[in-house]
Formats: C-alpha cells, structure tokens, sequence
C-alpha cells in the first residue's frame, strides 16, 4: 500500500449537542480510489469539509504524511495537496478548457506570449493525462460545450495542476447517463493511474463499487464499516450492508473491519 496521503484520528465535529461526526478514523492513501458511502445525514459531507478545512473538527487529529498538522484550514488542505471537485459548480461555462484550467491561478511570465505558450502544452499535457483525446477535444473547447461527464475531467485536470495529491469528487455521477458516468470513471482511473488519489462520495452503490478498491460506510456520524473491494465482493452485498443498517440488527461482513456504533 502506498504512503499515507492523510489521515483523521477519532475525528469529531458537533453542532451544539448534536455530533454530525463523532469520532471517526479514516484515511486515504496514495494511488488508491475509496468510495465514501452512507445515508442521507450519515456526516459525509461533514467528514469532507474537515478533509477540506472548510470547517474545524471540534476534537481528534489531522495526519498529513504520518505528520500532524496543526490550525488545519482551507489553505493548509490545499497546501497539502487535497482538492474538492464538486459536480459542475466552480467551472465557466463560457470559457474555454484552457481557461477553467488554469482560472485563478495562471502561469505568469514576463513575456505575455510565451506565458500563453507555456499554458497551452501544460493543458495539453494535462488534458492528455486525463485521458482527453486530442482529436475531439482542444485547450480552447468552450466548457458549456462539454458533456456532464467532460466537465469533470476539466475539473480534475484542474485540480491536477493545483498539485492535487487527493481529489475529493463529490456525488460526480448524479445525475449523468450510464455513458457519462463511464466517462467520469476513465477519468478517476487515469487519475489513479498517475498516483494520485480518489475520495469518490455517491448514493448510486453501484457507480461507488465499481470505481472504487476500498469502502468507508457511514452511519450516524460514525464509521460503520470499512472493507474492500475484494472483502465486499459484490455491490449487491454493499447495498446489504447499506439496508441492515437501514433497519439495524447490526451488520456482519466476512472479512469486512466492521467499526459498530459505538463512541470511540
Ligand atoms: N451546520 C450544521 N448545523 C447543524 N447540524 C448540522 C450541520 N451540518 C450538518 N449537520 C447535521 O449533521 C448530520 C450529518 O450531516 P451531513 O451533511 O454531514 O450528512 P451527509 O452524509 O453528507 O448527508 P447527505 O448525503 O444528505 O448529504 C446531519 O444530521 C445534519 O443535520
């Protein structure tokens, strides 16, 4: 397994006396695609704006490398290579590929024409990374033109060239076709192929099992299950695990490191 990008030490997030994460372990490391799962409620959005630095845990640890990390916010995730992909939102659509690119953060040069020079083989080769195909597609591909499916890719070549170490993808298939979402899943895994990491979040089971190798199951605020891809076996026994806890008799997983309910 590869190095431990990051990782939450009994992480805690509690809004008055109600705790929307209470007391979770978690990590992601590199070159591995984890599929987030868990009901509506269950605290993954919650686990992802703390992995962001968009909100403050209320108690527990932040590791980034095996190291801890201290006054954890949104320019320290960053720093540490985490991005969020969110479905559509930060993107313009009436600009270009290479624009959305490079939005906010454009490369500077003395030399006006040589920083657009340098900027077009960067989106090339980051769009070749992705798996864009130069014959369709071109650094000056208006956006709003895109597929559903397309648009992601623009935003994780964004987020690669944001030196992006692990990409948070926030339900990227709602709502697209089974074609699209096949397209989102070539991009995640030329993502992975490249040694980057994927945090996938979805409702869809079987677009999470297909795309991911390791599984966290949230439920009520804690990590109920998590398990591979091999452990789990098939989405079917995923979408089990997903109604036993639905209707709690307690769940039993062969192989699986169930984590129960219990505080930590
Ligand atoms: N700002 C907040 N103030 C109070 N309670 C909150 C706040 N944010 C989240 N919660 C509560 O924390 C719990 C976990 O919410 P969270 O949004 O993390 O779940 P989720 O798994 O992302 O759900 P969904 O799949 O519906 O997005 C819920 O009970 C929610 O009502």
């Amino acid at each position: 397994m590869g190095e431990r990008l990051i990782e939450l030490r009994n992480i805690a997030k509690s809004y008055g006396r109600v705790f929307a994460v209470g007391g979770v372990n978690f990590h992601v490391d590199r070159g591995e695609v984890v599929g987030l799962i868990g009901d509506n409620g269950a605290g993954k959005s919650t686990l992802i704006k703390m992995l962001s630095g968009a909100i403050r845990p209320t108690s527990g640890e932040i590791l980034v490398r095996g190291e801890a990390a201290s006054n954890w916010d949104a320019a320290r995730s960053r720093a540490a290579g985490i991005e969020t992909v969110f479905q559509d939102r930060a993107l313009c659509v009436q600009q270009s590929i290479i624009r959305n690119i490079f939005l906010g953060r454009e490369l500077t040069g003395a030399l006006g024409w040589l920083r657009s020079k340098r900027e077009r083989a960067e989106a090339e080769r980051l769009m070749r990374e992705i798996g864009f195909t130069s014959k369709v597609f071109s650094p000056d591909s208006i956006v709003g033109q895109l597929s559903g499916g397309e648009r992601q890719g623009v935003a994780l070549a964004r987020a690669i060239y944001n030196k992006a170490d692990l990409i948070v993808m926030d339900e990227p298939t709602t709502a697209l076709s089974l074609t699209e979402t096949e397209k989102v899943f070539r991009f995640v895994r030329a993502v992975r192929a490249s040694g980057r990491s994927v945090l996938f979040i979805g409702h869809n089971i079987h677009h999470v099992f297909d795309i991911s190798e390791r599984f966290v199951v949230m439920d009520r605020g804690r990590v109920a299950l998590t398990a591979t891809k091999e452990e789990i076996g098939s989405a079917e026994r995923l979408i089990a695990v997903m109604e036993r806890l639905a209707h709690p008799q307690g769940i039993e997983v062969p192989g699986g490191s169930g984590h129960g309910r219990e505080a930590a």
